[in-house]
């Protein structure tokens, strides 16, 4: 089978992220989309991020009714920070029956060439590239093995949601409903 397959911290996983997943099963040359959970991105450091745990489970619960859809805590048994080459390494030789590709957006095509083995990763693997809004040019000529699919631009992220929880605001719609009721019920991002 062909997966896509999408990193991220999911701290906590929004409708930006599903739109994307979903757009990339139906668009592009692949059968399932895995969410990857990063435990910890080699780049940011973060104080208000979610346990691990609850970042899996708020995924989990997200993609539960998609049949194109799975969740790996793979990263979680790997050395940290986790590099993507390295969980892409692991998941071929764990397995050899699947081809894997990696959907990256433009936002982190920005700084790609920052991240460890990038040539390796986009001619070994492939990339599938999804448009962001409000990102610098991307130097496209300086990319191979990719392809451009085109989805439509949420302008969400995942520390909106935190900003409205510590302000007391509703996230009604710009989370899965089950994750909305997670989030409330193990009183996340409160501070
Ligand atoms: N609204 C969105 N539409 C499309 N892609 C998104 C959206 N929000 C995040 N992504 C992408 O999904 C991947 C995982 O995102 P991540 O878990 O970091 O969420 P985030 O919303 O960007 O989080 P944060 O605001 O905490 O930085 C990243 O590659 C990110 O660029
Ligand atoms: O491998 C790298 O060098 C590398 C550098 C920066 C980011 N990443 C991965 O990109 C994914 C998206 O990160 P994030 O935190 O924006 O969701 C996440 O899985 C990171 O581990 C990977």
């Amino acid at each position: 089978m062909k997966i896509g397959l999408f990193f991220g911290s999911f701290n906590p996983i929004h409708i930006g992220h599903l739109i994307i997943a979903n757009t990339m099963a139906e668009a592009a040359d692949i059968d399932q989309v895995w969410f990857v959970v990063s435990p910890q991105n080699p780049f940011k450091k973060r104080s208000n991020l979610a346990h691990e745990f609850d970042r899996l489970d708020m995924v989990r619960l997200a993609i539960d009714d998609n049949p194109k859809f799975r969740a790996t805590d793979i990263e979680f048994r790997m050395p940290r920070p986790s590099y993507t080459i390295d969980t892409l390494a692991y998941l071929s030789d764990k397995y050899p029956q699947h081809e894997f590709r990696l959907i990256i957006g433009e936002d982190n095509l920005v700084s790609f060439h920052k991240w460890k083995n990038y040539r390796q990763l986009m001619e070994q693997y492939g990339l599938l590239v999804y448009p962001r809004p409000n990102t610098s040019p991307i130097d496209y000529s300086k990319l191979q093995n990719y392809t451009v699919i085109e989805a439509p631009l949420i302008d969400i992220s995942a520390t909106f949601i935190r900003d409205a929880l510590r302000n007391n605001h509703s996230i009604k719609y710009l989370v899965h409903e089950a994750v909305e009721t997670y989030i409330h019920g193990k009183k996340l991002y409160q501070d």
